[in-house]
C-alpha cells in the first residue's frame, strides 16, 4: 500500500501518479490534499510520514511546488527516510543505499513524464541489504 499526500503545488501532479498507479493496479491512499485550493504542505507531509511509520502503507509519495518543504517535514518523523529526487538515478539510489521509504518530488520542478518514470524506479528497486548501508542506516536511527 502506497501512501500519498500533496500540497496545492502537488495536487495535479498527485493526480498523474494516481492514473499510473491504478494503471498498474498498485493499491494505495491518498491522504490529501484533494484539490488546488491553497494549504500547508507540512499537515500533508506529517499525514504521510505517520501512515509509513505506523505501518498502515509501505511506502510514502509526497509532492509540492518544489518537494524541499514536504520532505523537511517528512523527515522529522523518526523512521522516515524521505528522499527528493528529481532523477531516476537518485530514485534507484536511495532505495538501494538508504533504504528510502518515502519519494519526495517537485511538481514545479519537473514534468509528469519523468515524475512517473522516478516513481517507477523508486518503487521497482529494492534495498541493497549490504552492511554498510545497514550500518549507517542505523546511524541516522541513533
Ligand atoms: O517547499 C514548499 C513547497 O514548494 C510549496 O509547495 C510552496 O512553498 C507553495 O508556494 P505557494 O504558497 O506560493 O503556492
Amino acid at each position: 500500500m502506497i501512501a500519498l499526500g500533496c500540497d496545492h503545488g502537488g495536487f495535479s501532479l498527485k493526480q498523474e501518479i494516481i492514473a499510473y498507479l491504478k494503471e498498474q493496479n498498485l493499491e494505495f491512499k491518498d491522504y490529501g490534499c484533494y484539490n488546488e485550493e491553497a494549504c500547508d504542505y507540512p499537515v500533508y507531509g506529517k499525514a504521510v510520514a505517520n501512515a509509513v511509520v505506523n505501518k498502515e502503507c509501505d511506502k510514502g509519495i509526497i509532492i509540492c511546488g518544489t518537494g524541499i518543504g514536504i520532505s523537511i517535514t517528512a523527515n522529522k518523523v523518526k523512521g522516515i527516510r524521505a528522499a527528493l529526487c528529481s532523477d531516476c538515478f537518485s530514485a534507484e539510489a536511495t532505495r538501494l543505499h538508504n533504504d528510502a521509504n518515502i519519494l519526495a518530488m517537485g511538481a514545479r520542478a519537473i514534468g509528469p513524464g519523468l515524475a512517473i518514470k522516478i516513481v517507477d524506479t523508486f518503487l521497482n528497486t529494492e534495498f541493497s541489504g549490504e552492511d554498510r548501508h545497514k550500518n549507517r542506516i542505523n546511524q541516522i536511527e541513533d
